[in-house]
């Protein structure tokens, strides 16, 4: 079932941040969502996910169980690649099927705390803890910011490969990954 938006308003205070946003996202599609800094593209994803109510409008649609990659990695430091992938995936899972996504985007080190991880290093822990993740959709908050070129490139390979067929929500301020990743795009506006 495709999610279908509509009329969502949202204010903080006196901040009007969404001021009747609609839109479709189709289910089994990767939509982008583009649109410049402060116009509500992480409140938006907030709202779908639950995390906020809006104030005004109608979600329908909306899977039960969503994964996501935030702006920010929100990783335990503390547990290594490995575990931070089990907290969220299906029961089962081998350590194994777990390393080897993690190799395929270049995270080899395996028994070290993710603590230890460069920037680039966590982000790619944190995508791939979202593609495993026991979920019916993903949304994804500028998931290849910071990366270098060639790691976004392997890492949007990566996603491209690992969300066929799954519905996908991504936010992103960079025209080249909504080229590159093939998808529906909605732009949002301009905030005063
Ligand atoms: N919990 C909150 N309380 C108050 N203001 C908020 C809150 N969350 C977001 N805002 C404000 O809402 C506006 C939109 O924020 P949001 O993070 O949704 O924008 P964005 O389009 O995702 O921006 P960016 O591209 O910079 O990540 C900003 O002005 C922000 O300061």
């Amino acid at each position: 079932m495709d999610i279908s938006v509509s009329g969502i308003k949202k204010s903080f205070g006196e901040k009007i941040v969404l001021d009747g946003f609609s839109g479709t996202f189709r289910e089994t599609h990767l939509t982008c969502i583009m649109g410049p800094s402060g116009c509500g593209k992480t409140t938006l994803l907030n709202i779908l996910m639950g995390i906020e109510l809006q104030d005004e409008g109608a979600i329908s649609g909306m899977p039960k169980k969503p994964g996501a990659v935030f702006q920010e990695d929100r990783l335990c430091e503390s547990f290594n690649a490995i575990s931070n992938v089990r907290m969220v995936c299906a029961k089962g899972m081998k350590d194994s099927f777990i390393a080897s996504h993690l190799e395929s985007i270049g995270i080899s080190d395996l028994s070290q705390p993710v603590r230890e991880f460069s920037g680039g290093m966590k982000r790619r822990v944190a995508i791939v803890r979202a593609i495993l993740s026991d979920s019916d959709i993903l949304f994804l908050d500028e998931p290849f910011k910071g990366l270098d070129d060639d790691t976004k490139n392997l890492v949007m390979d990566y996603v491209v490969e690992n969300t066929r067929n799954r519905t996908v929500v991504l936010v992103t301020h960079s025209l080249d990954e909504v080229k590159a990743l093939d998808c529906d795009m909605i732009l949002m506006g301009e905030k005063e």
